[in-house]
């Protein structure tokens, strides 16, 4: 099986629906962002505080070259395709797949404490903003090989979902 790249908005559930999705495929799941954060020995907050975005996305952009390109899923941040050569490196190698969710479900998840405060862009930007930075960004994501829309759908029935779509692309089962 080639890898799984998943893709999407800030809160669109990559990393929980990923976690998932590797324990159904029974193949290991990879978070960029983790890989990042094991690679620097800082969390994704602290890098952007030290050394800012841009360091943070060549971080990125090396983390998802150094994943496994068969048997894994990978789950990458929201920012991850705004640089188009990771999409069309992602595109290449193997799936990828936008969990595409409204801004509305997404606000809410993501102004929860918990999760705002992971999230070094939500802590300097407004609503406003975040919300042109998702239109923006939509565009690129919607260049993935499978859109899932993901509104009122649990990460079960998302994963369900995503297993029917890969099937033309995969013939491991
Ligand atoms: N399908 C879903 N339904 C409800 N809540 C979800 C769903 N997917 C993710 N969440 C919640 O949204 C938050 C962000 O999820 P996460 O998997 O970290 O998203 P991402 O990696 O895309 O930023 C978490 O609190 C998670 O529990
Ligand atoms: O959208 C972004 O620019 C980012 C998304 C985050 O990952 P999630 O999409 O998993 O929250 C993480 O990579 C970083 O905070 C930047
Ligand atoms: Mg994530």
């Amino acid at each position: 099986m080639n890898t799984i790249y998943l893709v999407g908005f800030m809160g669109c559930g990559k990393t929980s629906v990923g976690n998932l999705l590797s324990k159904q495929l029974e193949v290991p799941p990879y978070d960029v962002d983790t890989t990042v954060e094991k690679l620097r020995g800082q969390t994704i907050k602290e890098i952007f505080a030290s050394e800012g975005e841009e360091a943070f996305r060549n971080y990125e952009s090396l983390a998802i070259r150094q994943l496994p390109l068969e048997n894994a899923v990978v789950m990458t941040g929201g920012g991850a395709v705004v640089r188009e050569e990771n999409l069309s490196y992602m595109k290449s190698k193997g799936t990828v797949i936008y969990l595409k969710t409204s801004f509305p479900i997404l606000w809410k998840r993501l102004m929860k404490e918990e999760e705002r405060n992971k999230r070094p862009i939500l802590l300097t930007k407004t609503k406003e903003e975040v919300f042109e930075l998702y239109q923006m960004r939509n565009e690129f994501y919607e260049k993935s090989d499978v859109t899932i829309i993901t509104d009122h759908l649990t990460a079960e029935e998302i994963c369900i979902r995503i297993l029917d779509e890969i099937k033309p692309f995969n013939s491991w089962k």
